[in-house]
């Protein structure tokens, strides 16, 4: 489990501190407008940058205490630009950040609908094919240590993983994002800028605003359109779905 404790960061970008879990077996969404510290959030719990209030801890022990290596076997992040420099194999850049195994990795392929691109240069894909391809990578890191390890779980931490996908891959991403916080007790952790994914496939979601977490809770509770047409500057329409968090709509 991933917990907050007052957590927060000092330095421009400020984050105001933060208190609370991430737990296995759930998808958390991020929401909230372009520059309110959604990504410098999600660098901060992933432990690529240490929170200078209270501690962030994984499994009990703190972030900073982790190594490099272990924290790899426990987390894994698919960051908003990641570096595309060189033109990798397909096949080859996803086992980069861990093997495990053929099978698995083709059964990773295959969710992500890659399975025909393992031979293509990464640098000649499309960017939702890329997008899928940095997912893939992303689990099969985690596929690996669990493997290694003989263990299920795992933190995985994407940032807008579904900015490029279309529609349908967007639907197959999310559902995939779900089984594997369901089947594998992999907690998700999920920055997204489309409000009706979150209230969709979240089971929680923190809403941010100039560095501070201003509502959480069930996609239901936070995703309010008075709320929303506040923090995003925004004329909203919300359309009934019994049950579930509305679906959102702009004001023409
Ligand atoms: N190194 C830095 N120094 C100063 N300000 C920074 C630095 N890095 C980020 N910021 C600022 O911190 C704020 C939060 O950035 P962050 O990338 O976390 O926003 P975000 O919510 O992910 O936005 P977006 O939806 O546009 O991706 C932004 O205003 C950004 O310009």
């Amino acid at each position: 489990m991933l917990s907050l404790h007052h957590a927060g960061l000092i330095d421009p970008p400020s984050l105001s501190p933060l208190h609370g879990d991430v737990t296995p077996g759930e998808v958390l969404a991020i929401v909230g407008p372009n520059g309110a510290g959604k990504t410098t959030l999600l660098t901060m719990l992933s432990g690529f940058r240490y929170s200078q209030l209270g501690p962030v801890t994984l499994d009990g022990w703190s972030l900073e205490a982790w190594t490099p290596a272990a924290l790899a076997g426990r987390r894994a992040l698919v960051a908003q630009f990641e570096p595309s420099g060189f033109d990798w194999r397909v096949r080859d850049l996803v086992v980069l950040g861990g093997d495990p195994g053929p099978e698995a990795v083709a059964e990773i392929m295959r969710q992500l609908e890659l399975a025909c691109l393992a031979e293509r240069g990464v640098l000649s894909l499309s960017g939702g094919e890329r997008q899928r391809v940095m997912v893939a990578r992303a689990l099969c890191q985690l596929a690996a240590a669990r493997r290694d390890q003989n263990r299920d779980g795992g933190l995985l931490l994407l940032d807008e993983p579904t900015s490029a996908l279309d529609i349908g891959q967007q639907q197959r991403m999310m559902r995939l994002l779900r089984r594997l916080a369901v089947e594998r007790h992999m907690a998700v952790v999920c920055v997204l800028h489309d409000l009706n994914l979150a209230a969709t496939y979240a089971d929680r979601v923190w809403l941010m605003a100039a560095g501070k977490r201003v509502a959480h809770g069930a996609p239901s509770q936070v995703l309010e359109v008075e709320r929303l047409a506040l923090t995003y500057r925004v004329e909203l329409q919300a359309l009934d779905r019994a049950g579930a968090a509305p679906w959102l709509a702009l004001k023409p």
